[in-house]
């Protein structure tokens, strides 16, 4: 079993991951996890504290010579903006600084405060805040390192910034992967269209939520289980999705058009040929049936909410005297969807790692890679 826990906030000292249960032999690549982590960082209508963070893993544990060694793996960012923050985020000492106290529509900060029993919406804000989310996706990038080990990759792009958004039935795949552009869209033309909508949102004090995709390849059978609810694959992808911040929607394979058209459209029809065995000629299933991965690419949609503080303020309420005002406008990004899609594969290949763990078990790489060939050959596959 794989898990992950993450501690820190957005303005501490830094974040810490724990990742346990990748398995020892895993040859992991430092400098793969930073560029990932660089990636996460970038994106047209991002802030201005993406200009202050330079994200680097530090790992602390479980890695030795570039190894695993099979114990916990420590990964730890340090915030830079935290010499900004020193008195105001002090573990010892007196308050510093005004509280904050006009909550914000969208974000944790009101029911936080209740829920904590806190009078500075600081102390929710710091925690909810989706600074959180570089931590996941240094997880992530040693998850994908485990998957890439044994042929399984995971991709994601911008589909959908705004409204703009890319024809989704002529989406090349073989782009995703070296994808390098900054809103990490892979059409051109909507890009710059995507650009266009995000400075004029900005404009305006406004700001943007989107779409992207998640891709995983080379996926063996049989990930996930049809026996019991929290088995089932496709409701685990779906809730690492979820668990990312401001994320409101996933779609697996073509999701939302299975409410508008008949089976004998929607269902992929199975075919025989020697070489190829039983094969599909679509995947509009996503690569996933009764739960399990059928061996198709898993298609995975997740839905971005406009980023919630706007420069051009929300009616709210003051939590010290219930008056009406508005909003706190704290710096911001106008829009995130980039962002997140590096969010998104991280979570992906973290929860795919898992589902593969279990299936193939063992603590040590060279058990695995046994384990699947064993397998593959009880199914007849090369
Ligand atoms: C990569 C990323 C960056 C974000 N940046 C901001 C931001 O600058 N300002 C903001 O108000 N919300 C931002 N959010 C969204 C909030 O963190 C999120 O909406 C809030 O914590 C409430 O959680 P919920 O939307 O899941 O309900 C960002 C989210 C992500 C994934
Ligand atoms: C720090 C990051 O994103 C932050 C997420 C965020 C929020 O409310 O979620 C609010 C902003 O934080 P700040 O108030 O410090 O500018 C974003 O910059 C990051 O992505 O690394």
């Amino acid at each position: 079993m794989l898990r992950f826990l993450t501690a820190g906030e957005s303005h501490g000292q830094c974040l810490t991951a724990i990742l346990e249960g990748i398995p020892a032999g895993l040859q992991v690549d430092a400098d793969e996890i930073n560029k990932k982590l660089a990636r996460r960082q970038m994106g047209y209508g991002r802030g201005g504290r993406m200009k202050i963070e330079t994200d680097k893993a530090d790992i602390l544990s479980g890695i030795r010579f570039n190894e695993t060694m099979g114990d916990p793996i420590t990964l730890q960012i340090k915030n830079r903006d935290w010499g900004n923050w020193i008195k105001k985020m002090s573990v010892k000492g007196e308050p510093f600084g005004d509280k904050v106290t006009a909550a914000r529509p969208g974000h944790a900060d009101l029911v936080g405060i209740h829920k904590y029993d806190r009078t500075d919406i600081r102390d929710i804000l710091e925690r909810a805040s989706a600074r959180e989310t570089a931590a996941k996706v240094a997880v992530g990038a040693v998850c994908q390192q485990f998957l890439q080990s044994l042929g399984i990759s995971v991709f994601s792009h911008v589909v959908n910034i705004g409204g703009v958004e890319i024809d989704r039935h002529s989406i090349d795949y073989t782009k995703i992967a070296d994808n390098t552009s900054d809103l990490n869209c892979i059409d051109a033309a909507a890009e710059e269209k995507m650009r266009q909508k995000i400075r004029d949102a900005g404009q305006s004090g406004d700001t943007l939520g989107g779409m992207f995709e998640v891709i995983t390849t080379g996926v063996p059978e049989g990930l996930g289980s049809h026996i019991q609810w929290d088995k089932r694959l496709d409701g685990r992808l779906a809730q690492a999705l979820m668990s990312i911040q401001a994320i409101k929607a996933v779609e697996i394979g073509d999701g939302l058009a299975y409410a508008y058209n008949p089976g004998s459209k929607m269902h992929d029809e199975m075919f025989y040929d020697e070489n190829k065995q039983v094969y599909r000629k679509t995947n509009h299933a996503g690569g996933l049936e009764g739960g399990m991965t059928n061996g198709e690419n898993i298609i995975l949609r997740a839905v971005m909410k406009p980023i919630p503080t706007l420069m051009a303020p929300l009616h709210s309420i003051d939590i010290k005297d219930k008056k009406e005002v508005l909003a706190s406008t704290e710096r911001s990004d106008i829009c995130a969807v980039a962002a997140a899609s590096i969010v998104g594969a991280a979570m992906i290949a973290y929860a795919v790692a898992d589902a593969v763990l279990e299936q193939f078990g063992g603590h040590a790489m060279n058990d695995i890679r046994s384990s699947i060939e064993n397998y593959n050959k009880r199914l007849g596959k090369k």
